[in-house]
């Protein structure tokens, strides 16, 4: 079985050809905040990636008539149980019109479907695990005033897919672990997984939690409303300030923390190793919330993410502040092609029935 799987980041477009369980071709293509800037909403990136993804092809030799399934990371869409669901128009509807707002992931079943279309047999197109998986406690939903709910936003493809194989090498099952996982790429994760659950994690999209590379995570509140009424900013203006020019981008001017390590290898200090210093004091005390979740049994704290790469800095940061809850393991990058490639394997070979969504 040859699947190819497509996982639009916020900052990267991924792309993975597997036979059956092996990976056989990737490539990681970085956007910069200047290259998506240009695109007026998130559909409009379609046919870009789209010939990214066509180049990918030529570059490796595949047509797409050679694969049996083409797979995408899932989006938002209305709150959905973990598992595999088929890309089907209604599916398409809502990710086209934004109903449940933009990610980059809404493109990942976009452009499945939009490929599998262009292929002249017939291949199924499907999403997994997407960032809508909701399995939240009710008493964990509560924001504090009846008109505002918390939603459970979050990297749910890696982060299970992650807990899964730490669970796996403690010799154990997931479903009776207790795990915070802490996704950290350009926007960041951090959830409460209870015998196989996440039954608590941060918006990781909308304006809570800790900073990341391009997000501001949770704002002084009444500032914020101060600043919606300045009349300083349009609505989408502010919108940008809290997702994409927020975060890491406002205080360095960048969301790629390579060129931030880089920088601080080459002996730089001062600011710049204070407003890196500052994410990862953000991630701690949210890794802390996460633990009270669990009610501090946790069996390891799982650091994960293009930035878990970074064990000069910002992973020993985090560690030495809370390797006194549990153990930490870091599990750099992510799974998540694995995950989606698994996922279509499960359903061709009938191990898995996919959902219709
Ligand atoms: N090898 C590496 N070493 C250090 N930092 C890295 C490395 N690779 C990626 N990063 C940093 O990780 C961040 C992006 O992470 P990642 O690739 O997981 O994000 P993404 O897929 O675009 O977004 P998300 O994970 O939120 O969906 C960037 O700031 C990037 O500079
Ligand atoms: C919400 C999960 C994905 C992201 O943060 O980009």
């Amino acid at each position: 079985m040859r699947i190819l799987v497509i996982n639009p980041g916020s900052t990267s477009t991924k792309l993975a050809i597997f036979e059956n369980e092996t990976i056989v071709e990737t490539k990681t293509i970085r956007h910069s905040t200047e290259e998506l800037s240009k695109f007026e909403n998130l559909y409009s990136q379609k046919d870009f990636r789209k010939e990214l993804i066509l180049s990918f092809l030529s570059e490796s030799g595949y047509s797409l008539d050679s694969f049996d399934a083409i797979v995408g990371r899932g989006g938002l869409l209305r709150p959905l149980k973990g598992g595999t669901y088929f890309v089907n128009d209604r599916m398409i509807d809502d990710l086209k019109a934004a109903k449940y707002g933009e990610h980059a992931s809404n493109l990942g079943a976009i452009l499945a479907k939009e490929l599998t279309t262009n292929a002249s047999k017939e291949i199924p197109a499907f999403i997994a695990d997407p960032v809508v998986v909701d399995e939240m406690k009710e008493v964990a939903k509560f924001s504090g005033h009846p008109d505002f709910q918390r939603k459970s936003i979050f990297h749910a493809l890696n982060q299970k897919a992650v807990a899964r194989s730490v669970a796996q090498k403690y010799g154990r099952r997931y479903e009776e672990m207790n795990f915070v996982v802490v996704h950290m790429g350009g926007g960041i994760s951090i959830g409460a997984h209870e015998k196989g659950r996440v039954v608590d994690v941060n918006n990781a999209l909308n304006g809570d939690g800790p900073y990341t590379p391009e997000r501001s995570g949770t704002l002084p509140l009444t500032q914020l409303i101060k600043l919606c009424f300045s009349k300083k900013y349009a609505k989408n203006e502010i919108k940008k300030l809290i997702k994409g020019k927020g975060g890491l981008v406002a205080y360095t001017g960048t969301n790629d923390c390579t060129k931030i390590q880089q920088r601080l290898r080459n002996g730089e200090t001062g600011e710049l190793e204070l407003f890196y210093r500052g994410m990862a004091y953000q991630i701690t005390k949210w890794i802390g919330k996460m633990a009270a979740a669990l009610k501090g049994e946790v069996d390891a704290i799982i650091l994960t993410g293009g930035l878990a790469h970074d064990t000069k800095y910002l992973v020993p940061w985090i560690s030495e502040k809370v390797s006194f809850i549990a153990p930490v393991e870091v599990v750099p990058g992510g799974n998540e092609e694995l995950a989606l490639a698994l996922a279509a394997c499960r359903v061709l070979k009938g191990e898995e029935k996919a959902k219709t969504y």
